[in-house]
């Protein structure tokens, strides 16, 4: 293929899977995409332990073991032409499948006179295990009423917005969204790189409404720490626990919802943590609050991290208070608690001061599970409940995020993002 070859979408694929040439993504959207070979670039050096595959029957992000590095941004659509909307999905599937093998979206440089397809800054950076995740919020299917793009009958019965749970403080410019996504990386720079090239990409399609970065400690071994001081993830489910990830994570055809097989359900909250007022609680009562010991990661009435604690049925003798932030979360009460159970996959944001000088720090809680009402909000609606709420509330307030259906998998090449859902 000569410069200036005109190329197809399937080619362009067949190309960046073997690396043989930098391209250029064109204008992305609403223009047939004016794909041209351009000059061989270097190849981005990163070994195939860095890289992760988009290709498969669920997307990444989820049971993939957690980078160190997030960017979550949700977009509101702003075309009602589900054309443009389907393209836009088509542009973000190549995009997404290019970023995460470490390849730049285009060689630069092109035409001097046009801005750069790709802006850059990645250039010479492994991908960190780049995985982006795709999901869409209840909006996209119908909106103050309205059937945007047809879909209204698609959208799922359980996906809702997201609700306002006692003591929230959601704020409508963080919270809620049309689409979003889930940048994670080992390198902070390849989630920013990633997402700020998906949004310009969708320039006149689709806007930022909120974005949030997260991280963890980098060189700990074993569960990291949330910003309390505790390890956070002790009693997650094991990634390599298929049987939990298809009963609890998967939607399979059993949920009667043929376009989101393969597909989970996203909840995203951003929880604010008063540092201040928590560093002012005695240590005993810290654990307490949380249910576990601070150093170790150990139940109340264990020694190591992982033994399982003891709930007596009548409380007597024992060492985990009932308001405790494990004990609501996980009251272990045989099947039904099995049922609930989630998969969380959360990191900490430490941001400038607020307005009135507090530290602007908290947890970007992200869970995924196969039903939000009867896992999720189940247990939320414990952590709430006024009458007993769990002591931890009293640290934290929430200001935004959302619910989400995680699209399923792409598994071939020339395929798409939700193409089920407009078919
Ligand atoms: C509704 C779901 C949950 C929210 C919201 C949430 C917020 C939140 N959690 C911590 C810190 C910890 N959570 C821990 C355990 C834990 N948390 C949830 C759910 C929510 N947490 C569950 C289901 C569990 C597992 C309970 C169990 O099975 O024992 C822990 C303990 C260690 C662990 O198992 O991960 C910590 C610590 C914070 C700081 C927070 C909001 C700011
Ligand atoms: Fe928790």
């Amino acid at each position: 293929m000569t410069m200036g070859d005109k190329i197809n979408r399937r080619t362009f694929l067949g190309m960046t899977a073997t690396g043989a040439a930098g391209l250029i993504l064109g204008d992305f959207i609403g223009k047939e995409k004016h794909t041209e070979l351009a000059a061989p670039v270097t190849k981005h050096e990163t070994s195939e332990a860095e890289t992760i595959s988009f290709y498969g029957s669920h997307q990444t992000g989820v049971v993939t073991p957690q980078q160190n590095f997030a960017n979550i941004a949700s977009f509101d659509i702003t075309t009602d032409d589900v054309k443009q909307l389907q393209e836009l999905l088509k542009t973000w599937t190549e995009m997404a499948a290019t970023l995460m093998e470490g390849k730049p979206l285009a060689a630069e440089p092109q035409d001097g006179k046009f801005p750069p397809t790709d802006t850059g800054e990645q250039i010479g950076l492994a991908t960190g295990k780049l995985t982006i995740t795709f999901a869409v919020g209840a909006t996209l299917f119908e909106k103050e009423g309205k059937d945007r793009f047809g879909l209204r009958a698609r959208k799922p019965q359980g996906l809702t917005e997201m609700p306002i749970f006692h003591k929230d403080s959601l704020q409508e410019q963080l919270t809620h969204g049309d689409i979003v996504v889930q940048a994670c990386s080992d390198d902070p720079m390849v989630c920013f790189h990633a997402i700020r090239n998906l949004s310009k990409a969708a320039r006149g399609v689709a806007h930022l409404r909120w974005q949030q970065t997260g991280q963890l400690g980098i060189k700990s071994d074993g569960t990291k720490r949330n910003l309390f001081g505790f390890k956070d993830g002790t009693n997650n489910p094991a990634l390599q626990d298929d049987a939990f990830m298809n009963n609890n994570v998967w939607i399979d055809g059993a949920d009667g919802i043929p376009w989101l097989t393969g597909g989970t359900y996203m909840v995203v909250r951003r929880i604010q943590m008063r540092i201040e007022t928590w560093d002012q609680q005695p240590f005993t009562n810290q654990e307490e609050i949380m249910g576990r010991q601070k150093v170790s990661g150990a139940p109340m009435d264990g020694k190591s991290e992982f033994d399982q604690p003891l709930f007596a049925a009548d409380a007597k003798g024992d060492k985990t208070p009932l308001d405790s932030h494990i004990r609501l979360s996980n009251p272990r009460e045989g099947e039904s608690s099995e049922r609930e159970r989630i998969l969380r996959r959360g990191y900490n944001f430490m941001e400038n001061l607020d307005s009135v000088g507090r530290l602007n720090a908290g947890l970007l809680f992200v869970c995924f599970n196969r039903n939000l009402q009867t896992q999720f909000e189940s247990i939320q609606k414990r952590l709430t409940n006024p009458k007993m709420p769990d002591k931890m509330l009293s640290y934290t307030e929430t200001t935004g995020g959302g619910y989400y259906a995680v699209l399923p998998g792409v598994t071939t090449k020339g395929t798409y993002l939700g193409q089920h859902l407009f078919g």
